[in-house]
């Protein structure tokens, strides 16, 4: 079976995030997608993060009608911050009889070369990458990768910031989130402060 894994904050999910995972779960050789929490991405600041839990709790409701949608917590209890290299080594030797690829926006592409062993990550593992309307190249070393696919997504300008200061501004976020997880979120008054 073909997993990617969809790395993120997601702090929190949004439906930019999930029509991508479910794109890349219909219309890619994919069998499934499971959406990898991460406590803390070795590139940001901890800042506004909800509690790791929350958030997992949130993509969990966001895919529970998703029959190939998974939610993942693999890396709460890896060492932080959360290398990617070592999560899919991780995963790679508790599934073995499952083949893991990496799911990212061009945005990411453009900056992969400062990951940690991303030489390592290539070597290993696919790469689906789905486009994003962000400014600057990717580096040439991974234009025409043969382990580099590029996948015809929809590009949805929706980011967890603009829903995070959104909330904290009183404004009607529901659109960009499944039902259920604006729900329980105004439920919880997450972001409210
Ligand atoms: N609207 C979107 N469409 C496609 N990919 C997205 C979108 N928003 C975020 N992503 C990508 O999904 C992954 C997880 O996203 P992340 O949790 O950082 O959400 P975000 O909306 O970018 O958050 P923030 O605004 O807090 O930086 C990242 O690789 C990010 O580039
Ligand atoms: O492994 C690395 O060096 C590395 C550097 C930057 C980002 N990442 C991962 O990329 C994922 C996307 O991050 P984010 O916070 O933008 O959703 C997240 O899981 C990070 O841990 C990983």
């Amino acid at each position: 079976m073909k997993v990617g894994l969809y790395f993120g904050s997601f702090n929190p999910i949004h439906v930019g995030h999930l029509i991508i995972a479910n794109h890349m779960a219909e219309y890619s050789d994919l069998d499934e997608v499971w959406f990898v929490v991460t406590p803390q991405n070795p590139h940001k600041k901890k800042g506004s993060l909800l509690d790791d839990h929350h958030r997992y709790e949130l993509v969990y409701i966001a895919v529970d009608d998703y029959s190939k949608l998974r939610p993942s917590d693999i890396e709460f209890k890896l060492p932080q911050p959360n290398y990617t290299v070592h999560t899919l080594a991780h995963i790679s030797e508790k599934h073995p009889n499952k083949e893991f690829c990496l799911i990212m926006g061009e945005d990411n592409l453009k900056s992969f070369h400062k990951w940690k062993n991303y030489e390592t990550i290539l070597e290993h593992h696919d790469i689906y990458v789905y486009p994003r309307i962000v400014g600057g190249k990717v580096k040439n070393q991974f234009r025409d990768h043969p382990k580099i696919h590029r996948v015809d997504a929809p590009i949805i300008q929706i980011s967890a910031t603009l829903i995070r200061d959104g909330i904290k501004e009183n404004k009607n976020v529901a659109p960009m989130l499944p039902e259920k997880v604006w729900k329980y979120m105004d439920e919880m008054n997450f972001y409210r402060k």
